[in-house]
């Protein structure tokens, strides 16, 4: 006789990465999933993914992540893949301003192809390369912070796929602001519940569970809270100012 819990299932989550040709998604992916780097990679045509396991504040995911093609001639091949997405990373270079303007291009496409609500998907923003002079910086951190806030996303981190900075918490960062909206969307569905219109009809609706651990998303999981204790701290502080701090590093990989 036992009194361990029985082990936690896993929750799956799409995460597409979206950037201009050459910015480094396809390293990123590479870094994250493989812990390698490769130097001369080839341009990625359509979309490749990869399947990587993370346990983050003591709840088991499975990131599905999709890397697609950044150059234009690609556009038709990749926006297929943006629907049933939970987190978007949104990649420019610190040594290429143009990637950045494009950004808002990148929004707008998912955006369009994904079928989300802008203001409640969570967007993180990446800048890659950062292991570069400061003399080849094309991109300034506050400058982008400044256009996050204009576009209310709420997460925005430097990193590098060559010398390994940052790459994991890129992907912690996107679980803990999907958590967060997931909470938030949780807590505006209880609220609609609580007020009862008693001139009308009463249905049963389903709703998604959230801050317990179940349901929501596009990932379909299924699996209750560890802790059974709704969500954490680290949770709940990932909405609002994630700019300039590093995240917590309670993961596992
Ligand atoms: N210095 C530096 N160079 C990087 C880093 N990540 C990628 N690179 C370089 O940038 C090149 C392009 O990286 P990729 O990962 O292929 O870029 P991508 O965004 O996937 O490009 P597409 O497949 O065309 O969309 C690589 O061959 C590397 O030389 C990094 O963190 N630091």
């Amino acid at each position: 006789m036992t009194n361990m819990r029985p082990p936690q299932k896993s929750k799956l989550l799409k995460v597409v990465i979206l950037g201009d040709g050459g910015v480094g998604k396809s390293a990123l992916l590479t870094r994250f999933v493989s812990n390698r780097y490769e130097e001369n990679n080839f341009h990625t045509i359509g979309v490749e993914f990869m399947n990587k396991d993370i346990v983050v504040d003591g709840e088991r995911f499975t990131l599905q992540i999709w890397d697609t093609a950044g150059q234009e001639r690609f556009r038709a091949l990749r926006t297929p893949f943006y629907r049933g997405s939970d987190i978007c990373l949104l990649c420019y270079a610190l040594d290429d301003r143009d990637s950045l303007k494009g950004l808002t291009l990148w929004r707008n496409e998912f955006l369009n192809y994904a079928d989300v609500d802008q203001d409640k998907f969570p967007f993180i923003v990446v800048g890659n390369k950062n292991d570069l002079p400061a003399q080849k910086r094309q991109v300034n951190f506050e400058v982008v912070q400044q256009w996050c806030a204009e576009q209310k996303i709420a997460c925005h981190i430097e990193t590098s796929s060559k010398a390994a900075t940052n790459v994991t918490e890129a992907f912690v960062l996107g679980l803990r602001q999907w958590r967060h909206m997931e909470c938030v969307a949780e807590a505006e569905l209880r609220q609609q519940g609580d007020t009862i219109d008693l001139t009308r009809p009463i249905r049963l609706v389903q709703r998604r569970i959230c801050c317990t651990g179940g349901g929501g998303g596009g990932g379909g999981g299924q699996d209750k809270d560890a802790d059974g204790d709704g969500d954490d701290a680290a949770m709940r502080s990932a909405g609002n100012k994630m700019f300039a701090k590093a995240p917590a590093t309670n993961y596992r990989l």
